[in-house]
């Protein structure tokens, strides 16, 4: 493969314990610049550890995680926000007290971007705007995630960790965060999704890595997944299998 088309980031023998229980256990996947990848799996699979471990906010306890040809195994969140890595969480957990504005402001100096995209556009695109000087205890659910949204994307991460940013969007902010979702990845950005809903996985990816009990099962298109039986098995259970 030649350097340009090479993966952006990949993922080898990934594992993560928890005390004696392999949360990750020998995951391989690989994404490149441009690409959306959907990480599914049932509840429990490992697909948010992947995340927390791809991210540094886990050391890995075996395995490689390569970006462009550099090991970043173990190294710390805030250095990786540096390389180009940077993520949403599952629960958005903004400073309630601080206003919009300032947790974009503390993201920022939490991964001390230099080259920062203008924030009032950012903020107005993810329609928070209005919003920049109320405290983000004002926010409601789907307004936190688009916030956490921004504060990742504020630092200009060439790759983006979404964990679970579709739950509890309604159908039309649902449509509309996938539009954007696909413009970022248009404009060069790999991405990462985690998600249960899919319908919006089915929409947004070009390929699916299927997790279970930390490994991958499938790996390829949604629409060939859903017709493999061990897939359908880790899913529904062994009895609706093909
Ligand atoms: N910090 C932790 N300490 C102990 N066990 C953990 C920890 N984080 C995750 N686990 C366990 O690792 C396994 C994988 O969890 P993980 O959250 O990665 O799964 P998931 O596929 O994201 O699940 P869900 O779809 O429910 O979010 C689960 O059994 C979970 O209980």
């Amino acid at each position: 493969m030649s350097p340009e088309n090479a993966p952006l980031l990949n993922v080898s023998k990934l594992e993560k314990r928890f005390g004696g229980f392999y949360a990750l256990d020998g995951l391989s996947f690989h994404v490149s610049s441009g690409e959306i990848l959907g990480l599914v799996g049932p509840n429990g699979s490992g697909k948010t550890t992947a995340i927390n471990v791809i991210s540094g906010l886990y050391a890995p306890d075996g395995g490689e995680i390569v970006l462009e040809g550099g090991s970043i195994g173990g190294v710390a969140s805030h250095k990786l926000v540096h390389r180009g890595i940077n993520r949403t969480f599952q629960i958005p957990k903004p400073f309630l007290s601080l206003t919009v504005r300032q947790n974009v402001e503390v993201a920022l100096a939490y991964g001390g971007a230099t080259d920062v995209p203008a924030m009032a556009d950012l903020l107005e695109e993810y329609r928070l705007a209005e919003l920049a000087d109320r405290p983000a205890a004002d926010l409601n659910s789907s307004q936190q995630k688009m916030l956490d949204l921004v504060r990742a994307l504020a630092t200009r991460p060439r790759l983006l960790l979404l964990d679970e940013l579709a739950a509890g969007l309604n159908p039309a902010e649902l449509d509309w965060v996938t539009e954007r979702i696909k413009a970022l990845a248009k404009s060069g950005m790999a991405i990462i999704v985690v998600e249960h809903l899919m319908g919006f996985i089915e929409h947004i990816t070009d390929r699916v890595i299927v997790m279970n009990a930390g490994k991958e099962i499938f790996e390829g298109k949604l629409a060939v997944a859903v017709k493999v039986p061990q897939v359908i098995e880790v899913f529904l259970g062994g009895e609706h299998a093909a």
